[in-house]
């Protein structure tokens, strides 16, 4: 029997592939993009094969043999496998680590028993492939335009559709997948959306749409053998559509034809742990490699896509006007809180106009992006402050569960009775939480029917869906929601949202808070008045409470005025000399001790000088301490994406070669600095 190498990537921070021997079967030799069960370090791990070989140059006696290769599963294509390789260069991190954590868990165990399962439950579906839709309706000539010059798009064609809220983007996507699945009867189509929140929404409307295909989805809910199932169904082509977060942004697809991320602005896109990638840069990444369409869209893109769209290198399409026919954009004012002072929170030009809506029956939302009761206790005799001892940040005050908690690090405490300083009992909430606002409009209006969706409200699994529902079933007076509820959700009866403290944003040290805010009070304005105003009827309203009622960026908002503002922001950035026309990486120590963190990222910072890149003095993270663990980080900056990436490239390898005990990692892109 002949004997070949088999080149593994291995999930393990070690950049390197290893080699192993394997005994080829006449007739049944691996494959490149095969997975195979290997001994490693005193453990049996499923690793993914890149490359096959006669030879090896590890000597004989210490060459290990493959135990197994998985050959009831298909490879994994060369173009999976050059995006996996992509990514894992652009973010420095080794091919293992990017590969095998993008695959379902029931792929990398010991036994294939999940596997085989999935492989005769898949066999047993049948794969309609009907792509006729259903239920098409007429799109307005701008929505037209958009879909045609999608769907008829050939090789690698970005396009960003920037499209007002509720200007009926979806049915753009929709129509365009259509066109691309009448072209090619066996093509595939991705979309990505930012939130598990949001798959159900368009999970219904695509299958409605196309009643004769599969549909698969991908993201964090899905239980491990509903996930092996879904990807396995991508893998072999049978599902036709793949919706899913971004995590699916590197599901097998080897028909894919065209790829949709709809909320591109989003940060969610962004992974903010592990292998730091951005789901729509890589998608972008892998449009160009398959020369396929590619469409982008928002109604606050970001200002990356919208610079790129200015400077002609994606194609800009745009719908101004919302879809439904009578159904237009609230107004938007500012209440002055300087003179409407608020009650418990609630100014009283909202109140009325919450009282308003109550009594016409329509729905209204508050928007407030705090979870929890008060952000802080505090005593009133001697100053003491609920602070986590663990974290550079306070412990949130949560009284429907008589609980302290830190958000950074979960610690939970009980309420304390009297201050652990001075004893005295007078501790008092400080400021305002959703849960606060909803004991406040539960006194104010007993009758009205009243639902909070949080983080908090929305623990068990299934529940936020729960919630969402019984909004849209019209069972819900008066909404109040986080960040969670801001986003996409197409709610048709609600008229009125109240912005109830986006203040604190205004003056943040972050250069991308005023971007984010601006895209954060667009989206959430947007979910009002998306259905037909009644005859003779008021528009829908957005009232915001803010004490700079004079501010630009409100104004901005005001206006619905995306364009200017976003070109008022990318002229302040070319100005300063920020993203998108600078290229940044950032190194992140965390270390017991502050000092020794910092000395980590300075001894990185001399280990290496290039020219056509700063490398700029380590400074300790905003919050410095989460759960006991000191934090510094390190901003590397250059006007050159390729020099940053040369440079990374062998920045990386002098990190790893100064075997430090510190724990660091290398963020390429970063969002958060
Ligand atoms: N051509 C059309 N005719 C009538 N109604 C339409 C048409 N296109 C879309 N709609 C309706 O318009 C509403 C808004 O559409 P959709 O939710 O796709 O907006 P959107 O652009 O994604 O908005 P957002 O950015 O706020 O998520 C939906 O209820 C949708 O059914
Ligand atoms: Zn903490």
């Amino acid at each position: 029997m002949a004997h070949c190498i088999l080149r593994i990537a291995l999930d393990t921070p070690l950049n390197a592939v290893f080699d192993y021997r394997w005994a080829c079967e006449p007739g049944q030799e691996p494959l490149v993009g095969q997975l195979a069960l290997v001994p490693f370090a005193r453990r049996e791990v499923v690793g993914l094969i890149v490359a096959i070989a006669q030879e090896s140059e590890v000597a004989e006696d210490k060459l290990k043999d493959a135990l197994a290769v998985r050959s009831q599963l298909a490879p994994l294509s060369a173009q999976w496998l050059a995006l996996a390789g992509f990514a894992a260069d652009y973010y420095q991190r080794p091919l293992g680590e990017v590969a095998l954590p993008g695959l379902p868990k029931n792929l990398r165990v010991l036994t294939t028993v999940a596997l085989d399962r999935a492989i005769k439950k898949l066999g047993k579906l049948e794969a309609p492939h009907d792509p006729t839709p259903a239920g098409m309706p007429v799109l307005n000539p701008a929505q037209q335009a958009a879909a045609d010059c999608i769907g008829s798009a050939t090789g690698f064609q970005p396009a960003l559709l920037y499209g007002v809220t509720g200007s009926g983007k979806t049915e753009v996507y929709l129509q365009a997948c259509a066109q691309v699945l009448a072209r090619d009867p066996a093509a595939q189509i991705l979309i990505l959306v930012p939130e598990i929140n949001l798959t159900p929404q368009l999970e219904g409307n695509i299958r409605a749409r196309f009643p004769g295909l599969m549909l698969a989805t991908l993201h964090s809910s899905l239980s491990e053998g509903e996930r092996m199932l879904h990807w396995l169904a991508a893998h072999e082509g049978k599902a036709r559509i793949v919706l899913g977060t971004r995590l699916s942004i590197l599901a097998s697809l080897p028909r894919l034809q065209l790829i949709v991320i709809d909320e591109e602005h989003d940060p969610s896109y962004k992974q903010q742990e592990g292998l730091r990638y951005s789901a729509r840069d890589l998608a972008v990444w892998r449009a160009w490699q398959l020369r396929i369409p590619i469409v982008l869209g928002s109604a606050t893109p970001s200002l990356e896509s919208w610079h790129h769209a200015q400077s002609g290198r994606y194609r800009l399409l745009e719908l101004r006007e919302r879809a439904v026919q009578q159904a237009v954009l609230p107004t938007v004012k500012l209440i002055d809180l300087e003179r409407d002072k608020p009650r418990d929170g609630l100014s009283a030009n909202l109140l009325a106009a919450l009282r308003q809506r109550m009594a016409r029956g329509e729905q209204s939302l508050l928007f407030l992006n705090r979870r929890g009761y008060a952000p802080v206790i505090c005593c009133e005799s001697c100053g003491w402050v609920s602070e986590c001892k663990r974290c550079t940040a306070h412990m949130v005050l949560h009284r429907p569960e008589h609980r302290l908690r830190c958000h950074h690090c979960s610690l939970e405490l009980r309420i304390p009775r009297h201050c652990p300083d001075c004893g005295n009992v007078d501790l008092q909430p400080v400021g305002r939480g959703t849960q606060r606002i909803e004991e406040a409009l539960q006194q104010m209006f007993p009758e009205a029917r009243i639902l909070r969706i949080d983080a908090d409200s929305t623990r068990r699994k299934g529940s936020a869906q729960q919630a969402f529902d019984t909004v849209h079933r019209g069972e819900v007076d008066i909404l109040i929601g986080t960040q969670m509820v801001a986003k996409g959700h197409d709610f048709k009866k609600l008229t009125l949202v109240g912005i109830l403290n986006p203040d604190a944003a205004l003056f943040s040290q972050d250069y991308r808070a005023s971007e984010r805010l601006f895209a954060q009070l667009m989206q959430v304005a947007g979910r009002a008045g998306r259905a037909a105003q009644k005859e003779g009827g008021s528009p829908s309203e957005v009232l915001i409470q803010t004490r700079y009622a004079r501010h630009p960026l409100y104004g901005a908002v005001v206006a619905h005025d995306f364009d200017h503002f976003a070109s008022a922001l990318l002229a302040e950035r070319a100005q300063a000399d920020l993203p998108p026309y600078l290229f940044q990486a950032l190194l992140r120590a965390e270390a017991a001790e502050l000092a020794v963190a910092l000395d980590f990222l300075r001894a990185a910072r001399a280990c290496t000088a290039h020219e056509g890149i700063t490398v700029n003095e380590p400074i300790p993270m905003s919050m410095t301490r989460v759960h006991n663990v000191e934090r510094a980080q390190l901003l590397v900056e250059s006007a050159s994406r390729p020099a940053l990436q040369a440079f990374l490239k062998e920045w990386t390898a002098a990190l790893r070669a100064l075997k430090t005990r510190v724990k660091w990692s290398l963020e390429v892109d970063p969002l958060d600095i």
